[in-house]
């Protein structure tokens, strides 16, 4: 059990009742062994990805100053960039080595929903970089399309109304996130990670990384296996709420990044969240007399600004103040 399985999506874009059924089975297989896998034909474009890169790697190597003018520290919706160290996902290792860029649904600031101070609510954040804005923007609505497709296979596989997912991704919390994880100094420097261990929060994470490697996934036996790049694909994820959701039928599986040795690291993981308001609780098919439903119920950002609050210090003063 050290290699992930690779699932081909493509029949999701034929529409026949048995492609459908088939890459669901696969699907429903991945996220009970593994929590973990990779998707190909998909409809990100390779020039999509390249683009997204090249516009990245500029970001990032603007001056701190620059990058700072959208600072994520100084909102309260968790917009903008982070700088290295702003995050620490394993509170038993030193803070991240990494810097990120995180956008949402951009909503403007008469929004009800905004002016009511709702969380995590508001607008984006957007470097004055020519053509981000719009790049970002269509990105993050594709990938929130292609989301949604994964998540009505899982409808077949979960025995609920094929629509169910749908009607509770309406304005959803999903984020885009842009990182950069710079070189580490030696290789012996092991205390220092990218990303510490972590499970994700969410979902469903559709990660794409670049071809430096060093992702890594804990598997059933706690041994940390490779996750490397495969041209074309997104490492799909489940996060802690589908776990809630499915009664630990599917699993969030912990992961991290090793920081790379003499090369940049780019990825680009979209975070696939509900409506802030959408109860998490144990679906209907997942619970019976035998095994009961394990979690209490909880809402989407209820659960995200508790985990964000025991990730970033930033948080933990913003919800105390
Ligand atoms: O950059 C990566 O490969 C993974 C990042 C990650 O796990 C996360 O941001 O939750
Ligand atoms: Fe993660």
């Amino acid at each position: 059990m050290n290699r992930l399985p690779v699932i081909d999506i493509s029949p999701l874009y034929q529409d026949t009742a048995a492609g459908w059924q088939a890459v669901a089975t696969q699907i429903d297989h991945a996220c009970r062994e593994w929590g973990f896998f990779y998707i190909k034909g998909h409809p990100i474009s390779a020039e999509r990805i390249e683009h997204l890169l090249s516009i990245a790697q500029t970001f990032f190597a603007l001056p701190d100053e620059e990058k700072l003018r959208i600072d994520i520290t100084q909102t309260r919706h968790h917009r903008g960039y982070g700088a290295v160290a702003t995050e620490q996902l394993d509170p038993n290792r030193p803070s991240d080595l990494k810097e990120t860029f995180d956008m949402g649904l951009h909503l403007p600031d008469e929004h009800p929903h905004v002016m009511a101070e709702k969380p995590l609510r508001g607008p984006n954040r957007h470097p004055d970089l020519p053509g981000w804005q719009l790049l970002m923007e269509t990105h993050y609505s594709d990938m929130q399309a292609l989301a949604q497709t994964l998540l009505r296979a899982m409808t077949l596989a979960l025995g609920i109304d094929r629509d169910f997912f749908d009607q509770r991704f309406e304005e959803p919390v999903s984020v885009l996130r842009i990182i950069h994880y710079p070189p580490r100094e030696t290789a012996s420097c092991s205390e220092q990670q990218g990303a510490g261990a972590h499970t994700d929060y969410g979902c469903v994470t559709l990660l794409y990384q670049d071809a430096a490697g060093g992702l890594q996934v804990r598997n059933v036996q706690g041994e940390w296996i490779d996750a490397p790049p495969i041209d074309g694909t997104f490492v799909v994820n489940l996060g802690d709420m589908m776990a809630r959701w499915s009664n630990d039928r599917y699993v969030s599986t912990p992961h991290r990044v090793i920081s790379p040795l003499g090369v940049n690291r780019y990825s680009m993981p979209f975070f696939a969240e509900p409506h802030p308001d959408t109860a998490i609780e144990c679906l209907p098919g997942c619970q019976d007399v035998n095994n009961p439903a394990k979690y209490p119920p909880t809402t989407c950002a209820e659960f995200l600004l508790s985990r964000f609050a025991d990730t970033y210090a930033y948080r933990r003063e913003l919800e105390a103040s």
